[in-house]
């Protein structure tokens, strides 16, 4: 029997995340994510997915080292990416030059656990180098060195303009990192556990990854959130553009869920925090749009905002650009993806469902001149 879109289907077992869809719980190793988002840090957070348990102050301080010294991009890659075209997609560049990333391992041939673990975090601080790197080029300008201290949100904020963010901006953003750090096995973590179960390395099993990321059922679905937003561009403008878009049977950006039945509790964080970033900046028009948006899609579709819809609102009142606001998540998704690779190495089988034919009967081959 087959099951569309392997709805239910229990494709493996793991020990990271858990996600309860009915009662819209949901846990890494265990621990709460309300209890992360206000407690924890975006580098405790990688450390408690890479190894299965909080760190103490000294693994974590040299976790946050490690991170420190691996964010600089080699300068080849800087200059490959002079190379691209600038109207190149950030998340097409991003996949493009994290492939390039494995020809500056300094020993690709190393597949221990160690190795790998060390490419987790490797990956993990480079990765919004590269977004914020082609962010510049693509404008023309040089790319803002990453810092040699402080959080992974404060560097990605100060990679964007070259200046340091305030602390607020800073923790917003460390939340809204936690918040998207890992999640069972959606799409984009299946994808690369499936390219990590054929032994390829890791730098090709986060392109898979990125790739799945990109769709705008999945990842991409943030940016295309604000892009509603502004076609609506004013409160009274949100339930007409809803009517005619539900009429045409477009599918609303930022609703909905596999899993969720209920309220996604990342959701809860970033509602807040557009409300107070709006409050914050002095325009809260995102922010009330969304919320108009958000009440009528329950109403009219019974279906809940997911992590995707207060997300793009949240990222563009910190002054982020529109295309950024997937490799955002992916700066953040990449602790997860790394953190369920590593666990795919550790009890390997490859990943190989069946697929139910459903094509033509055996038929005799026709030459091709006697084809009608
Ligand atoms: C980080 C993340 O990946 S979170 C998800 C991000 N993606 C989005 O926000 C894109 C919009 N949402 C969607 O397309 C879907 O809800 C998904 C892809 C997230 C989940 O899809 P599925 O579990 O496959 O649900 P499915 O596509 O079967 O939809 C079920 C029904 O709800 C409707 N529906 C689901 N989501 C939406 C939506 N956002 N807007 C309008 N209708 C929707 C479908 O049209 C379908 O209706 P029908 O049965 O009358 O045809
Ligand atoms: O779990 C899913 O299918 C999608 C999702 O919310 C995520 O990846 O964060």
């Amino acid at each position: 029997m087959t099951t569309a879109g392997l709805e239910d289907v229990v494709a493996t077992t793991s020990r990271i995340c858990d996600l309860d869809g009915e009662l819209g719980k949901l846990t890494y190793y265990g621990v709460d994510i309300h209890d992360l988002a206000q407690h924890s840090s975006f580098e405790e957070t990688a450390y408690l997915l890479w190894h299965g348990k909080l760190p103490t102050q000294a693994q974590l301080a040299e976790t946050e080292s490690a991170l420190h010294s691996s964010r600089a991009l080699p300068g080849r890659l800087i200059d490959l990416m002079h190379l691209l075209p600038p109207s190149m997609s950030p998340m097409n560049v991003l996949r493009t030059v994290i492939s390039a990333l494995v020809a500056f391992d300094s020993d690709p041939s190393d597949t221990s656990a160690p190795a790998n673990e060390r490419r987790a975090i490797r990956l993990t601080a480079v990765l919004p180098t590269i977004v914020m790197a082609w962010n510049r080029i693509r404008e023309g300008l040089a790319p803002v060195e990453p810092l040699d201290n402080g959080s992974h949100a404060a560097n990605i904020l100060y990679q964007l303009t070259g200046k340091l963010p305030d602390e607020y901006t800073a923790h917003a953003l460390d939340i809204a990192l936690i918040l998207h750090a890992d999640h069972e096995l959606n799409a984009s973590t299946f994808a690369a556990r499936v390219t990590a179960g054929t032994k390829a390395d890791m730098y090709a099993s986060v392109v898979s990854a990125l790739s799945a990321l990109s769709g705008p059922l999945h990842g991409g679905a943030n940016e295309q959130v604000i892009r509603m937003l502004h076609k609506m561009n004013d409160i009274s403008k949100v339930e007409p553009y809803l009517e005619d878009a539900l009429a045409r049977k477009e599918r609303i950006m930022g609703f909905g869920h596999r899993v969720y039945r209920t309220e996604d509790p990342r959701a809860t964080h970033l509602r807040a925090m557009s409300k107070e970033l709006g409050e914050r900046t002095g325009d809260s028009r995102w922010y009330e749009m969304s919320q108009v948006t958000e009440a009528y899609i329950k109403e009219h579709k019974h279906l809940n905002a997911n992590v995707d819809f207060y997300s793009a609102s949240v990222y563009y009142m910190m002054g982020i650009p529109i295309d950024l606001d997937t490799p955002i998540f992916a700066s953040s998704r990449i602790a997860g993806w790394t953190a369920h690779i590593l666990e795919q190495y550790a009890n390997n089988r490859l990943i190989r469902p069946r697929a139910e034919y459903v094509g033509q009967k055996v038929t005799e081959y026709t030459p091709i001149d006697e084809r009608g």
